[in-house]
């Protein structure tokens, strides 16, 4: 194009050619189609800017960024991210294991550090209440206990104090390895839950890991009591994926009230109903594809974050 360009210059500087209409014809030509690679080249541009809206992008670059909801707004994010009922969470759950090859633990530790996380973010070392960093960590007998589990041994190394209820513990390899973890790490394990009192002097924070989305009906012993002791404290709770004792969709006007929600992979319905300070979405591990299927239109997690406030 420019050898073109200087070619042209240079003829009509320099030659000694009359302007004859030929030249003039070819000039026009010329001129014509240099326009006309710039106009392709600038239309393409601007098709793929206005498809980008930030710049241009190669193929595989454009399939990510489909993928990548960086581009979408915070208000359309609130609006579109989808709730999940008690069935589909449970069918999406076993699609990750079952199609996605995905192991229980590997999803779980990434589960339960999602949910250390959102407590650093809401409950900083600096801004506790009590002089030691201390927090209860109560866990149920399904993965929602194991994800507390996870949890705590996260916490201990982030410099908090945890101490677990572990009332009612599963007869799996899992459970039992992740109980060593914490034993190992000096994370005390209390034999039964203190008075509410009791928690409200010793604790800072009390982290629900009771029960998860597969609850059903009403609360069986001894979570029963437990719960009854949770509802008398006045210390902040922590729930992880569903305030224990809620029902998956409907929620609960008397159960607990906690201060801070982590909903993993997708918020479940109930969670519409939480009125507490500090939303988080945690388990940043759903493939874009399943993401898709089941249209969770989840909003994009900052940088390399592993939990997002919503
Ligand atoms: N895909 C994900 O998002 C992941 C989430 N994880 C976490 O897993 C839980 C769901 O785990 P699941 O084991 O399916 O269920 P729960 O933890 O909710 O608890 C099941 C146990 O609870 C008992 N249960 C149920 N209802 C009652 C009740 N009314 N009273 C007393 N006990 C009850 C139930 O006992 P059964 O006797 O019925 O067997 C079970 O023992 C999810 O919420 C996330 O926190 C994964 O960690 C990672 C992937
Ligand atoms: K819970």
């Amino acid at each position: 194009m420019w050898r073109q360009i200087w070619y042209w210059t240079t003829l009509l500087k320099w030659s000694r050619w009359s302007w004859s209409p030929q030249v003039l014809v070819r000039l026009m030509l010329n001129v014509g189609a240099l326009l006309g690679i710039g106009l392709l080249v600038t239309s393409r541009a601007a098709a793929s800017f206005s498809q980008t809206g930030t710049c241009l992008l190669s193929a595989a670059a454009k399939r990510h960024h489909q993928n990548c909801p960086s581009s979408r707004s915070a208000s359309t994010m609130a609006q579109t991210l989808k709730y999940l009922g008690q069935e589909e969470a449970q069918k999406i759950d076993e699609e990750l294991f079952s199609d996605y090859g995905f192991s229980v633990d590997q999803l779980m530790e990434l589960a339960g550090l999602s949910c250390a996380t959102a407590v650093t973010r809401a409950y900083p070392l600096t801004a506790l209440v009590r002089s030691r960093p201390s927090l209860l960590v109560i866990c149920g007998p399904g993965n929602n206990g194991g994800d507390g589990l996870v949890c705590a041994r996260h916490l201990r190394l982030f410099g908090y104090e945890p101490t677990i209820l572990y009332p009612k513990r599963p007869n799996k390899v899992l459970f039992q390895g992740l109980t060593t973890q914490c034993e190992k790490m000096d994370i005390p394990f209390l034999t039964q839950m203190p008075e509410a009192e009791v928690i409200d002097e010793a604790y800072n924070l009390v982290i629900d890991a009771i029960f998860g989305f597969s609850f059903k009906g009403s609360v069986r012993e001894p979570f029963g009591s437990i719960l009854d002791e949770l509802k008398k404290s006045t210390v902040p709770i922590a729930s992880i994926d569903i305030p224990s004792g809620w029902d998956v969709e409907q929620g609960s006007t008397e159960g607990l009230q906690p201060d801070t929600l982590i909903s993993l992979t997708a918020p479940k319905k109930s969670a519409s109903l939480f009125t507490g300070r500090y939303h988080f979405l945690g388990g940043r591990f759903v493939p874009p594809a399943l993401d898709r299927k089941y249209q969770l239109n989840l909003p994009p997690y900052p940088g390399t974050d592993c939990v997002l406030q919503l």
